[in-house]
């Protein structure tokens, strides 16, 4: 058995995208329009993934699957997704270019290793600092954390 994807339900596959693909850094790897279900998929995965997958013909990374209904529904928000998790090199830049993206840095990565962001849809995203945890540094080591991601 392989981990293959995780499904994500937007509200706004525009917003979704500047934030997944523009700020996040994803890389798009394939799109389908289902016309008659009135939906459309969009697969994305980690830069650093996009050589597995092209070598495996889709199948070799794990992927974040967008699904945007045409027709609006509710979906709530429910605590019983957690967060997708992902490995930067240097936890401290991709905060700060996040925060200048006016995106909420929901719990600031005080302690050099983990943060969390929320997505447009409020899909919690954790970030974990690649091999050992940076040496505190401000503004993070004094920046409260929201309370909630
Ligand atoms: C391509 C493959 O990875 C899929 O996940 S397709 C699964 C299919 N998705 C949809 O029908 C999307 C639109 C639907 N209205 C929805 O919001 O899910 C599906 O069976 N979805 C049901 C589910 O629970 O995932
Ligand atoms: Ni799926």
């Amino acid at each position: 058995m392989r981990y293959l994807h995780t499904m994500l339900r937007v509200r706004n596959l525009d917003t979704a995208l500047k934030f997944y693909r523009d700020a996040l850094g994803l890389k798009e790897v394939r799109r389908v329009d289902n016309d008659k279900a009135k939906f459309t998929l969009v697969f994305l995965c980690a830069p650093e993934d996009e050589g597995i997958l092209a070598a495996s013909k889709g199948r070799g990374a794990p992927l974040v699957e967008l699904t945007y209904n045409w027709d609006e529904e509710k979906y709530g928000e429910d605590r019983y997704f957690g967060h997708l998790a992902y490995e930067v090199d240097d936890i401290y830049a991709t905060c700060d270019r996040l925060m200048k993206l006016g995106i909420t840095i929901n719990r600031p990565p005080r302690d050099g290793q983990m943060a969390f962001v929320r997505s447009p849809d409020l899909h919690s995203i954790e970030l974990l600092q690649k091999g050992d945890a940076k040496p505190a540094a401000e503004p993070w080591s004094s920046m409260p954390n929201t309370g909630h991601w």
